[in-house]
């Protein structure tokens, strides 16, 4: 690329993280006063139910979250903006799904029963995290142990979509390595999403983890993510058509019995000719080299999930985000973006060691020239994948007769048995800031 090209595209960059500073705030604010919202059209179908309202410390300060939270982005040249009369158009389509959604308000599928369920049985137990969308609880319904995802909806179009995408995509979704939806519950002004149970983050376990001075996560807890996630990713695309956009370690949940899987469909998109073509969404420091050039943001594939998946994975096996945080993110994407630049390699660590077919699997994940980087179908056949993968292998078999099959479970409980709650709010350093 010559000196010109490059540094007409690190000003464009630098353009379009002004925008998303300056379109995080905004909707963080919006986000911040649910009782300032402006009424909608929408007929109310339910009463908000005071007793599964979020407190408000559930609300988060709105200084924090900044540099993972997914960021809207729009960057339509003046001349090809829609006119007033078509984007209200498709804002009133946004209305209308709404409002089709209530139809199916307040009906669960409970253990294979659907039932219809009153909001006010709904019992928030504790909370469970929160993103910049809304909350997520704990919480009992009928005799069932369940997290309840509250999205609060207001007048701008991108939250609108956002709340309708992640109910859509879960309600349609029925993957082991998917958190399962029961149903959900409409209001005028808010969304619940009532889905499984997990009992962890990675994001939370790594700050476990980083405070109480624990080992990072082993190789084959990472093995055990990859094939989750790829899994995951790759039913998505086939069956569904849908690319999840925003993977990285707050997305990706484990249970008691170390099941992993994902969630948060919020800014998912669904593909046409197996491109995206949205110009929305995304977590600036998990985001794929191509999807922070100007040039090629508004038509990707899968493939940038596949980066988020590197990242993620060598932050949660190093303790470390790969980039200099310390700095303003602008640096941190100009570094990313730059093709000329080196990659994340786990071949450069010096503190733990990683099998060589792990390493090169990473180093697959994080080709930065998007053509060079592979796609699930060839992840799935690197024997680093195989060898998770129950139904591919030797390797897994041999596992599963040394006894080996519950490793993650042992894993995971060992570590929340040996660090405390409280470290899961507290931070790392040069790790992106979440909730
Ligand atoms: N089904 C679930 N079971 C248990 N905990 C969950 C579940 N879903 C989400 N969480 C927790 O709640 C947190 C917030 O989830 P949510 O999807 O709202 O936001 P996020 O992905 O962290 O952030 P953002 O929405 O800004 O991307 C997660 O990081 C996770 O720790």
């Amino acid at each position: 690329m010559d000196n010109v090209c490059f540094q007409q595209r690190l000003r464009d960059l630098e353009t379009r993280v002004r925008k998303w500073k300056f379109l995080r705030l905004g909707l963080t604010e919006v986000r911040l006063r649910p009782r300032d919202r402006r009424s909608t059209s929408v007929d109310q179908k339910h009463k908000e139910c005071s007793s599964t309202s979020s407190s408000p410390q559930h609300q988060r300060p709105n200084n924090i979250g900044y540099l993972t939270s997914p960021m809207e982005r729009k960057f339509t040249p003046l001349s090809m903006k829609p006119s007033p009369s078509r984007r209200d158009t498709e804002k009133d389509a946004l209305e209308f799904e709404y409002m089709e959604g209530y139809k199916k308000s307040g009906t669960l599928d409970i253990d294979g029963v659907k039932q219809t369920v009153d909001p006010n049985e709904i019992q928030i137990l504790g909370l469970l995290g929160s993103g910049s969308c809304g909350v997520v609880e704990s919480a009992m319904v009928r005799k069932k142990l369940m997290a309840v995802k509250t999205m609060y909806k207001n007048d701008n179009k991108e939250n609108l979509k956002r709340i309708l995408r992640d109910v859509r995509i879960m309600s349609l979704c029925d993957s082991p390595f998917i958190v399962r939806s029961y149903g959900y519950f409409m209001f005028n002004s808010s969304v619940k999403i009532c889905m499984q149970i997990m009992s962890a983050c990675c994001e939370k376990l790594l700050r476990r983890i980083y405070h109480s001075k624990l080992d990072f996560f082993p190789e084959y807890v990472a093995g055990h993510i990859v094939y989750s996630a790829i899994s995951a990713l790759d039913y998505l695309k086939e069956k569904h058509s849908i690319i999840h956009r925003d993977i990285k370690p707050s997305n990706i949940l484990f249970d008691d019995s170390g099941n992993i899987k994902l969630c948060d469909f919020g800014i998912s998109g669904f593909m046409t000719n197996s491109m995206s073509h949205s110009k929305s969404a995304g977590c600036p420091p998990y985001m794929a080299p191509e999807r922070l050039t100007i040039e090629t943001n508004s038509k990707y594939d899968v493939r940038s999930d596949v980066w988020s998946l590197g990242i993620t994975i060598y932050q949660l096996v190093t303790g470390l985000y790969p980039f200099p945080l310390k700095d303003l993110e602008f640096t941190t994407l100009t570094i990313i973006a730059n093709l000329n630049l080196p990659s994340p390699s786990l071949k450069e660590e010096k503190t733990r060691s990683f099998s060589p077919l792990f390493i090169e699997f990473l180093d697959f994940c994080l080709r930065k020239d998007v053509r060079e980087r592979p796609e699930y179908k060839q992840l799935m056949k690197h024997d680093f994948f195989l060898e998770y993968d129950p139904a591919s292998g030797d390797a897994y078999k041999l596992k599963n007769i040394n006894g080996n099959c519950n490793q993650v479970a042992e894993w995971f409980n060992n570590v929340i048995k040996q660090s405390k709650v409280e470290d899961e709010l507290k931070q790392i350093p040069n790790t992106p800031c979440v909730n």
